[in-house]
């Protein structure tokens, strides 16, 4: 688990910077304490008493240098000159020397911390993304980020010098009455530590309500995603009626232990300051009373002991809210901690993409390869398999005996516990993960759409394509007449805030832009399954003229889009258990036999 620590590293780098700031604002918390000092000196102007000699010195040094006599006038203009110089000279340096950069140094920190989230989003492996869902993450990184960014000022600005504060003015108080100093050290030593605790238990419930709130989140997130199977079995009373308990169930928590608990400190830190500035009130008169302190003493202890406990309830509110940023701030670290992906270096460093540091013919090699997710269940099994350079191969099988899988393992999504993937008789754990997969594509049966225009979508993966290769790469792909019949041909925007592209055509756009890639290696996952009719034949004429031009690995539950492919390898349970053509699969009557069979026949489609 994170802690206070990991915290304070945030800002690690800005440590000169935040330590000149956090002094300014110190030093300026305790030069305001001159006021009422100065104020109860010039009560002991008016009522003839003596000056505190450091200020009678000041005064004679006036005098000798101006040739002005030390009387009552000359007293009073110098301690209305020092007011002077605290209040008003003061304030155009102020924020310059404090504000500012206690803004600039959150406002940094959150730039720094903003892109580190990024990276870490950037490089955590497939499987975290498996486990938690985009609105858990995109909760936890804005919510980390917002109380980072806000709670540096809230500390740096506000915390840490007010607590100088209330130390310079014990320190003043020292000066004039020792015992009441320390009466007043006392009670802020018992304030400050009882807080202290109850705050610590607050923290625990404010990282438990966290949670609460991200499950809520991350239902709401899900819900979104999945409105449409939602309306379609008209489950809106149901997620309703979870949501509603799951926001029962924060407000309890909220509510009745944190609100309370927070309710419950300040009514104790309340009735203890007005205690003690009873008690001081008292202490004070008495020593005034004997004559041990000045009339300006007095009201300067006075005033100084209510500000110091005045200063109590923000420091409090302070410490308040930090618990509640904390929790926050906890999980985002955590989030920052999560392990990239084994094979994440690289991947954000850039890379020219008309330079080809890897140029593969696309022969691969699989090795002895076996793979589970979890230790407990292999899902690939001992699996050896050899694609020639420029061959077309289908995998089929039933679902779940691990055809995706074994396409993962050599994007190197994954890495197999035993054997191993050779790529041009390279093993591909030995080459840079980023340059590798650049020279592999993969078309999804989902195809991804970003809000952008249809050129955008089509050039992601190689931004410096010239029109020419796009529509070349678009004719191959079929989707040249789609984009045609759009508004604005290529430039007309898709995805979020633009046109919505049917299955089909979004199949059909990612094809176009895998083949622009020009990658050796081109894999389809079942990229043709959402097709109709006449797009699967016309895919697969795209399909025959990539055919010999790179090594091409398609996954398929339609036999009808494989039958042409120069190797067809049957997965079942994990296992290998037939290769060949399609021909060949068909004489041996096995499991493909079956399978094409029941497709046939039509007992059995996709
Ligand atoms: N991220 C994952 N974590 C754990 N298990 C997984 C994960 N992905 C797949 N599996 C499991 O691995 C096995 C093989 O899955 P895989 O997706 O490779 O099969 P497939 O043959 O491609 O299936 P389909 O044709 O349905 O896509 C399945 O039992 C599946 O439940």
């Amino acid at each position: 688990m994170a802690n206070f620590r990991d915290i304070v590293n945030y800002f690690r780098p800005y440590w000169k910077l935040s330590i000149f700031s956090i002094t300014a604002s110190s030093l300026y918390e305790i030069i305001d304490l001159v006021v009422p000092y100065a104020i109860g000196q010039i009560l002991n102007v008016l009522s003839n008493q003596p000056l505190d000699k450091p200020v009678q010195g000041v005064i004679v040094t006036f005098s000798n240098i101006t040739n002005y006599p030390v009387n009552q006038t000359l007293s009073l203009l110098v301690l209305l000159g020092l007011i002077f110089l605290v209040t008003v000279v003061r304030a155009p340096t102020q924020p310059w020397l404090t504000t500012w950069f206690h803004w600039d140094i959150a406002l940094r920190a959150r730039r720094d911390k903003s892109q580190t989230a990024i990276e870490k989003i950037l490089t955590l492996p497939l499987e975290f993304y498996d486990e938690n869902n985009p609105g858990r993450i995109a909760g936890r990184v804005a919510r980390g980020i917002f109380n980072h960014t806000w709670g540096y000022p809230e500390i740096a600005g506000q915390f840490i010098p007010k607590l100088m504060r209330v130390v310079g003015i014990f320190v003043f108080i020292a000066f004039i009455e020792w015992r009441i100093s320390l009466l007043f050290l006392i009670s802020f030593i018992l304030i400050l530590s009882f807080s202290l605790k109850q705050l610590q238990k607050l923290v625990r419930c404010e990282i438990m309500i966290d949670k609460h709130m991200e499950n809520t989140e991350s239902r709401t997130s899900e819900i979104v995603t999945n409105i449409k199977t939602v309306k379609a079995y008209a489950t809106e009373y149901r997620e309703l009626e979870r949501q509603k308990q799951r926001l029962e169930r924060e407000l309890n928590v909220v509510d009745y232990r944190l609100h309370k608990g927070y309710i419950k400190l300040f009514t104790w830190q309340k009735t203890v300051i007005q205690f003690c500035v009873f008690m001081i009130l008292g202490l004070t008169l008495v020593a005034t009373v004997n004559g041990k302190i000045s009339l300006g003493h007095f009201v300067m202890t006075l005033t100084l002991s209510s500000m110091a406990y005045s200063e109590l309830e923000p420091i409090s509110h302070l410490a308040e809210s930090f618990a509640r940023r904390y929790s926050a701030l906890i999980r985002f670290h955590e989030f920052l901690q999560t392990p990239s992906g084994v094979d994440s270096e690289g991947l954000l460093t850039e890379v020219n993409q008309t330079e080809s540091p890897y140029q593969f013919t696309g022969k691969i090699e699989f090795s002895q390869i076996s793979f589970g997710y979890d230790s407990n269940r292999q899902v690939l099994q001992e699996i050896n398999l050899l694609i020639e350079a420029y061959q077309t191969v289908a995998l089929v099988g039933k679902s779940g005996s691990g055809k995706s899988t074994l396409v993962k393992l050599l994007l190197r999504y994954f890495e197999s516990q035993t054997g191993q993937i050779l790529m041009d008789g390279k093993d591909i754990r030995t080459l840079d993960v980023g340059k590798y997969r650049r020279r592999l594509a993969i078309v999804h049966q989902e195809v991804d759409v970003f809000n952008g225009t249809i050129l955008d979508n089509l050039k992601y993966a190689r931004p410096n394509a010239t029109f020419e290769q796009v529509q070349e790469a678009c004719r191959i792909a079929s989707v040249d007449e789609v984009v045609q019949h759009l508004p604005q041909g290529y430039y007309t925007v898709v995805g979020e805030r633009g046109v919505r592209l049917s299955g089909g055509q979004r199949q059909r756009l990612g094809i176009a832009r895998a083949l622009l890639v020009e990658p050796d290696v081109l894999i389809f996952d079942e990229a043709t399954s959402s097709l109709d009719y006449e797009s699967e034949r016309a895919i697969q004429v795209a399909m025959r003229s990539i055919q010999g031009t790179r090594t091409t690995i398609i996954i398929a539950h339609r036999l009808s889009t494989v039958r042409e492919a120069d190797k067809i390898v049957v997965l079942d349970q994990g296992k290998i258990a037939e290769v060949g053509s399609h021909a060949e699969l068909l004489r041996q009557e096995g499991i493909y036999h079956r399978l094409h069979s029941l497709q046939e026949t039509g007992e059995l489609i996709g």
